[in-house]
């Protein structure tokens, strides 16, 4: 498996192996073994998946709070996605810096994000699948949505502003400066 540091050196990027051969191909996706040498260690506690219909589809910013905050590894089965991670840990030198990186089936990718950041993405392709583990179990009274298009964060989605779909939950998300006013991490 290859590894990628990002920027933001604790979001990490993933390339298991693929063993392709003339029936299709195999690969292991998640091997705990492998990933506590690479210095993940964390417990995956539940599996998600979602499908996102049309390109534009924008899930984010999200993450659940203490005691239910959430390390991801997430991967994409059809389709892409550019992935974002927003550092929101108060003293952290990268405070509301974000990083990304596209994520397909084709690249074979995934990225790892860690407690202390806000999650997003969109979709590039229709019918996009995302797969991701999480260390932590859904638990609603602890989530939070910050804002995708929050001014402070300004986080480039490569995608025209006019063009997204979000959810209704997400587009009532609190702004940074209010999650500053609060902070979890
Ligand atoms: C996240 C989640 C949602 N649900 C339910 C609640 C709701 O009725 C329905 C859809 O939930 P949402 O609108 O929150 O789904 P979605 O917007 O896809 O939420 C996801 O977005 C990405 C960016 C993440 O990082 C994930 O952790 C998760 O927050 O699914 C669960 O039952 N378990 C879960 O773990």
């Amino acid at each position: 498996m290859k590894l990628e540091l990002l920027e933001i050196p604790d979001i990490k990027l993933l390339y298991p192996k693929k063993f392709e051969d003339e029936r299709g191909f195999f690969s292991e996706t998640y091997n705990q073994k492998m990933f506590s040498e690479i210095g993940i260690d964390t417990k995956f506690v539940q599996d998600n998946q979602s499908l996102s219909r049309k390109v534009g589809v924008l899930r984010g910013l999200h993450f659940q709070k203490a005691p239910f905050a959430q390390d991801k590894l997430i991967r994409v089965i059809r389709g892409s996605i550019l992935d974002v991670a927003v550092d929101i840990r108060v003293g952290s030198p990268t405070f509301g810096k974000n990083v990304f990186a596209e994520i397909s089936s084709d690249k074979w990718n995934q990225i790892f994000v860690p407690v202390g950041f806000a999650h997003g993405f969109v979709t590039l392709e229709p019918d996009t699948e995302v797969h991701y583990k999480v260390s932590n179990t859904y638990a609603p009274e602890t989530e939070c949505s910050i804002r995708w298009d929050d001014p402070y964060l300004d986080i480039d989605w490569q995608i025209d502003p006019t063009k997204v779909t979000v959810s209704e939950k997400d587009s009532n998300a609190i702004s940074f400066a209010e999650y500053c006013r609060n902070p979890a991490f």
